[in-house]
């Protein structure tokens, strides 16, 4: 096709739940004009985003089976079977609900679980686990923030208003990774486009459209990165939105960026500021860009809140410092208590508004927690009693325990600093009787001065590290071995000072 100049098409659609593509599309003209058509009849429609969250690690949701959750728990965290057991059983209910007739299904209500154990043995990471492995949205609170000074009375709804910015954030997520691919190939198209239309004639040559393989060789030499290098001015609105893009160089006299600029306020109003950048940083920059129209939808949010509903997981920590024990009134006063009743009604089931709409609580899972101390599950209020069924004890750690959570999980704690090290070209080698001494300190600390459970391990591990990665930078290629010797050297000393111990471990 011959022709002397081009007409840009603005494919877009104002259709509900059908992305505007905005993308740019070169036709021929017989003038120079700037005259823009909407061409509807190309609508990327979003992708369907399943309304049942669960995309697991392995195997799809079916394979969940609550042996296969326990599994998959292991390899992160340490010993706590009982608790495994009931966060995986709770989990395969809710499948077993989603295959329950409607109707029937509204009447099964979570069974929500009581967590009781000790600070620091594992509570919050099995939800948070839970919450990966089944890709669900999650969000933990202490129930303490609601009995704050400055917050008594805290709108207890925000909690149900956190879990759908979550479940926004998952929804996103998966979006992103359905649509990658497109969005880099529209981005591609795009590029290759105007740097094809840059090596054309000038105007007024009949001879304008470039031959495809020349545009193949374009597309060849983006896909290598060999025109990463080129320069391109982008006009971003507003340091985000959607850029038009000149080719600068070539001499062409074509004015791209000029006919996408006037388009752009055609159908934008928005402001501009125009920006010199290498095809290769301006190449994230537009997916980006290309990836919002997929990312602000209204069905993100419908589905979002669907997921929230359906497969949220609400984590409520210390669930006992509101409550009061009704023998010795130890623990919370009664304000505190106040707290259990404004959580009722979200644990209960009830709608809770939220900007991206209503959200109804009925099958949110709520999984509270507390060390119960100084008072017992029974001191609850009787309703809270009610919803929460399933009770779980959580055992303390013991110095064993201590010495497996540094070295079992997949990414265990000694991994972790291997290779954090590893980045600065250091080796660092812990002899097995060292990670012994590591767990038999932490033990004794936690023993002597305040129980904190796993917790610990992160201090003294750091306390023991730390010269090394001090150093690091300027040692690169150096082997450390940390011996039992070298634990005893770093922190050996504390271990006899409790005083001491009590601030630095
Ligand atoms: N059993 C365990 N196995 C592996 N890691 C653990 C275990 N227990 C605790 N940890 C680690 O210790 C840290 C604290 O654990 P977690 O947040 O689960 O404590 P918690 O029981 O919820 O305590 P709290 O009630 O004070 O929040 C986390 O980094 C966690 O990975």
């Amino acid at each position: 096709m011959a022709t002397s100049a081009y007409r840009l098409l603005f494919r877009q659609s104002m259709k509900p739940g059908v992305v505007r593509t905005g993308s740019w599309r070169w036709a021929s003209s017989p003038s120079f004009s700037t005259s823009v058509q909407r061409d509807t009849t190309t609508e990327t429609e979003l992708p369907v985003v399943t309304t049942s969250a669960l995309e697991p690690d392995e195997g799809g949701e079916d394979a969940l089976t609550p042996a296969k959750v326990v599994e998959m728990l292991d390899r992160y965290i340490v010993g706590q079977r009982e608790a495994k057991r009931a966060v995986a059983v709770a989990l395969r209910n809710r499948w077993r609900r989603h295959r329950i007739p409607e109707g029937l299904r509204e009447e099964i209500v979570p069974k929500n679980i009581l967590m009781i154990g000790p600070t620091g043995c594992g509570k919050t990471e099995i939800a948070r686990r839970l919450a990966k492995i089944a890709y669900a949205p999650f969000v933990k609170v202490e129930a303490t923030k609601f009995t704050e000074v400055g917050f008594h009375g805290r709108d207890v709804d925000q909690i149900i208003r956190d879990l759908v910015d979550n479940a926004i954030s998952l929804q996103r997520q998966k979006v992103r990774a359905r649509v990658v691919k497109e969005v880099e190939k529209a981005v591609e198209n795009r590029i290759v486009n105007m740097v094809v239309g840059q090596q054309r004639p000038a105007e007024g040559d009949a001879n304008v459209e470039a031959p495809p393989e020349n545009k193949e060789e374009v597309r060849k030499l983006y896909c290598e990165g060999a025109l990463d290098n080129r320069k391109i001015q982008m006009d971003v609105p507003d340091g985000r939105s959607r850029p038009s893009v000149e080719i600068i160089g070539g001499g062409s006299g074509f004015a791209v960026n000029e006919l996408i600029h006037r388009m752009e306020k055609v159908f934008k109003a928005q402001k501009f500021e125009r920006q010199e950048m290498t095809i290769g940083e301006a190449k994230p920059l537009l997916i980006e860009i290309e990836m919002e129209k997929y990312l602000n939808s209204d069905q993100i949010s419908k589905d979002a809140i669907q997921l929230a509903e359906s497969d949220g997981i609400v984590f409520i920590d210390e669930i006992d410092k509101i409550v009061t024990n009704h023998e010795t009134r130890h623990g919370a006063d009664a304000s505190s208590e106040g707290v259990q009743r404004d959580l009722l009604p979200i644990i209960e089931g009830s709608i809770v508004s939220t900007k991206y709409g209503n959200v109804n609580t009925d099958h949110i899972l709520f999984i509270c927690s507390g060390a119960f101390h100084s008072c017992k599950p029974s001191d609850m209020l009787a309703e809270l009693q009610g919803r929460l069924p399933i009770r779980v004890e959580l055992k303390g750690l013991t110095r064993e325990d201590l010495y497996r959570i540094l070295t079992e999980p997949e990414t265990n704690m000694i991994k972790q600093q291997q290779l954090l090290m590893k980045t600065e070209d250091i080796d660092l080698v812990f002899t097995s009787e060292a990670i012994h001494e590591l767990a038999a300190v932490a033990a004794e600390v936690n023993r002597s001065v305040d129980n904190i459970g796993a917790r610990r391990l992160h201090t003294v591990l750091e306390r023991v590290v730390e010269d090394i990665s001090f150093h690091a930078p300027e040692r690169a290629g150096d082997t450390y071995t940390v011996d039992k010797e070298r634990v005893r050297q770093s922190v050996g000393d504390l271990l006899h000072k409790t005083d001491l111990s009590r601030f630095v471990l």
